[in-house]
């Protein structure tokens, strides 16, 4: 089996410390980068919804309302796009993924992760044909909605699948390529939105249409991946999953990895019903801290850019292609920055990186916000200087985000829940992360016909409340195998090793009742 890099890392459940031979084979990457277009689907469809609600002959077939107003010159800019239809386009394909994870959390234990990104590319390339031939606006939002099924089971199946597939050495970096193809699917529709825009009248549903392309990708390439071990331990599948393990580490000595994934199966498999167990007050550090990341990662406002940049920058008085321009830059800085986080979230830790960040999207949240305040009062158009300084801090925004809060509000949940409950717990923050993007979503064009410019302002606010969230609560899980993320870090934090005490008097119960 080829490897290019050979580590060791200790693992060890109780506090013993046992050697991991770990190399980092070529498979293991292969079925991470197939298993993370998972990422680009979502990706994709974030990037095209707000090019194709800004195309002229999409608004006149769908929101006839939205296009008169859009070309009335009477009507504010801030308030052109506002319309409940317009952001429920956008937003229903999220209120079906918060129901799907909870579904995808019961097939990723019953059948596998595999299997669960197998059934999410089914229902997205359904949504997809719907989406592309749609004649009228239920069949759009129908459409939406089984993209929605086909992101909920993704998004819930992909980053544990990277994290359990992962050696721990480099555990975050393969969790990232998730994201990284989000960005790059973000990144694809922007370009193709582009183009299309200029194809009358049926861009939009070459827009739309392309989005079967990843979903293709991610059915036929997990046709030729494994199964986690983990998955297969699970399942009863312990020889197989031992083979897996042999394969994907690239070596035959994976004794004490082996025994550590079987030893979670174990205690797993006590638990009945992980959702109830979630409840304990032993999961409930875990269970927070994946709920806020992703509510804040929200509240970072990332999305009122990626959704709405074109209609944002037409706000700004910005011409039909020179916002979607922007936000094909915008797009590129993402991507760009989430490979920065790649190379080096296992090297800085994930404080570090979310801390640097906040700051800098704290700065550049404000400055628009000023800009947009002290310009766009009387008039409804920026002037150029201004206009390249708001494109600018957009861009020093969206790179910050793209190397912390992007990419860790999926690594963090999918390494910090015990096997336990593992795939309940991160159904909740697959799902945090849908309700609030619908949130946004939904509530973004009315919020910035509202505040106006005040709406940066807002986000500048909840980034301060997160910047205190990592500084007191957020403890560093780089370089710890999951199944010991409870003796190495929730024991030792200062805050949560309180919830950390009921542990021990339950399991010594457990153990002795198992004894009895
Ligand atoms: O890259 C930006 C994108 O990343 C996400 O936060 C997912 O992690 C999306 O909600 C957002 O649109």
């Amino acid at each position: 089996m080829g490897g290019f890099a050979m580590s060791t890392s200790s693992g060890g459940r109780t506090g013993e410390h046992v050697e991991f031979e770990e190399k980092i084979t070529w498979y293991v990457v292969l079925c991470a980068i197939i298993a993370a277009t998972g990422g680009l689907m979502f990706g994709y469809d974030i990037g095209i919804s707000g090019g194709v609600t800004s195309m002229d002959d999409f608004l006149r077939k769908f929101f006839p309302g939205v296009y008169v107003r859009k070309h009335e010159a009477k009507e504010s800019n801030y308030c052109k796009y506002n319309n409940q239809g317009l952001q429920l386009f956008t937003s229903s394909l999220y209120l079906a993924a918060i129901v799907a994870s909870f579904f995808a959390s019961k097939t990723c234990l019953k059948y596998g992760r595999k299997l669960t990104m197998q059934a999410a590319s089914v229902f997205f390339l359904v949504g997809v044909v719907l989406n592309t031939a749609a004649v009228n606006l239920p069949m759009l939002i129908i459409g939406r909605i089984l993209l929605g099924f086909g992101v909920g089971f993704a998004n819930q199946a992909v980053p544990l699948f990277l994290s359990e597939m992962a050696p721990v050495r480099i555990r975050g970096a393969l969790n990232i390529l998730f994201q990284l193809q989000v960005t790059i699917g973000i990144f694809i529709a922007n370009i193709v939105n582009y183009f299309t825009s200029d194809l009358h009248p049926w861009g939009w549903r070459l827009s739309l249409g392309l989005a079967g392309v990843p979903a293709l990708i991610l059915f036929l390439g997990s046709l030729l991946i494994t199964e986690t071990p983990t998955s297969l331990i699970e399942r009863n599948e312990e020889e197989q999953g031992l083979q897996v393990l042999k394969k994907i580490r690239g070596t035959d000595n994976v004794t004490a990895e082996f025994q550590e994934l079987v030893h979670a199966s174990e205690v797993a498999r006590q638990v009945k019903h992980p959702f109830r167990n979630l409840k304990k007050r032993n999961n409930r550090p875990q269970l927070i801290i994946a709920i806020l990341i992703q509510v804040f990662q929200q509240f970072t406002g990332i999305n009122a850019i990626m959704f709405y940049a074109p209609v944002l920058f037409q706000t700004m008085g910005f011409k039909n292609n020179a916002s979607l321009l922007s936000a094909v830059i915008t797009g590129l800085v993402n991507v760009c920055s989430t490979i920065v986080s790649v190379v080096s979230v296992d090297k800085f830790g994930r404080r570090v990186l979310l801390l640097e960040a906040c700051g800098q999207m704290l700065i550049a949240q404000t400055i628009i916000g000023g800009i947009l305040a002290a310009t766009l009062h009387d008039s409804n158009t920026l002037g150029k200087s201004m206009a390249v300084a708001v494109v600018v801090m957009v861009c020093v925004f969206v790179s910050g985000f793209a190397w912390s809060w992007g990419p860790l509000g999926w690594l963090i949940p999918s390494e910090t829940f015990p096997l336990e409950t593992r795939t309940a717990g991160y159904a909740f923050a697959v799902s945090s992360n849908m309700l609030f993007t619908f949130l946004i979503a939904q509530a973004f064009l009315s919020m910035l016909c509202q505040m106006k410019s005040g709406i940066f302002f807002f986000f500048a606010a909840w980034i301060v409340v997160m910047t205190l969230f990592v500084v007191f609560l957020l403890p560093e899980t780089k370089g710890i195998p999951i199944d010991e993320m409870s003796e190495r870090v929730w024991k030792q934090h200062w805050f949560w090793k309180r919830f950390m005490v009921e542990d021990e008097c339950e399991l010594s119960k457990m153990e002795k009742g198992t004894a009895a």
